[in-house]
């Protein structure tokens, strides 16, 4: 018999589908891992930016965590926005209590139009709470920048600075995205046991990538939640993400949103008209 694996995420919502808890249980279903999720903000947003957000009450994020972990066990979880220093604190307890889980941390700080979803002067206690007790996390250049508070320009400093994170803030791994830098789609992975490792993808030239960041992070824990080696999980959730940015879809008046789908379209010859 095969077994049900099963995935829990932790982040706050966007309506648009394109990022968020949407764009996490939209990536859990295409990789064949029962998604679950546990809302911590949920916020007013589309593919143009962000017009509100409304954090839920600390105690009912606890209630969401219960009702999940009391009842269908989960193999993997990540944490996307999280928004407030209580909220950390809370998951971070939590987290510690069920330390053989694997924890994937995406790191999430603004929006692809530069919309903030985390209040700069709380992204140090992020960085002392839920990075600190990650499997691994998954930073952009940005987010990057601010955890080890360094300039980060080349691919080279994406190694010193994934290198850095892993010695300095205590997670067991990272990986430093590069998507918002120039030339190919290059990502920079650090663990104490594997050292360096580069994932490289042809770029795509397209301004649709609203929740690339999302979709990648659910994607490896999805393959985390079968029980895939961290390097294997990596590679998939790379190629995952790279199909759907060049899948992405037209919609909407500002960043679409990537295609959850498109890893089932390769050698299809041509692209979406999504303005039908
Ligand atoms: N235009 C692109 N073409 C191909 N891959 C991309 C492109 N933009 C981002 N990526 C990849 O998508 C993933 C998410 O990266 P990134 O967009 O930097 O994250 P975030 O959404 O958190 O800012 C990474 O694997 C990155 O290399
Ligand atoms: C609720 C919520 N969480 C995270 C994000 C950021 O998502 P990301 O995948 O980094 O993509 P962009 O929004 O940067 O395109 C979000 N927008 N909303």
């Amino acid at each position: 018999m095969n077994s049900v694996y099963r995935a829990l995420t932790i982040a706050g919502t966007d309506p648009t589908g394109g990022a968020g808890i949407q764009a996490d249980l939209k990536t859990f279903q295409e990789l064949e891992v029962y998604g679950m999720s546990v809302i911590t903000s949920l916020v007013a947003q589309n593919t143009t930016g962000v017009q509100a957000i409304h954090d839920l009450p600390i105690e009912f994020i606890e209630k969401q965590f219960y009702a999940v972990m009391s009842d269908i066990y989960p193999n993997a979880i990540k944490t996307g926005m999280i928004a407030q220093p209580d909220m950390m604190a809370l998951l971070k307890e939590k987290l510690e209590e069920h330390h053989l889980v694997t924890y994937v941390c995406d790191p999430v700080m603004m929006a692809k139009n530069g919309d903030p979803l985390l209040e700069k002067h709380v992204r140090a206690t992020l960085r002392d709470t839920l990075v600190a007790v990650s499997s691994i996390v998954t930073p952009n250049i940005a987010e990057a920048e601010d955890l080890i508070e360094m300039k980060i320009e080349t691919v080279e400093d994406m190694k010193k600075a994934a290198t850095r994170i892993v010695k300095e803030l205590g997670a067991k791994s990272a990986i430093i995205k590069g998507g918002s830098l120039a030339g190919d789609a290059v990502d920079v992975f650090y663990s104490t046991s594997e050292g360096i490792i580069v994932f490289e993808a042809p770029r795509t030239d397209t301004k649709h990538t609203h929740g690339t960041g999302c979709t990648f992070s659910a994607a490896l824990c999805a393959e985390l939640a079968k029980g895939s080696s961290i390097y294997q999980s990596v590679h998939k959730a790379k190629q995952f993400t790279a199909d759907a940015i060049y899948w992405s879809l037209n919609l909407g008046n500002g960043y679409g949103p990537t295609n959850h789908w498109a890893h089932r379209m390769q050698g299809l010859p041509t692209q979406y008209n999504t303005k039908g």
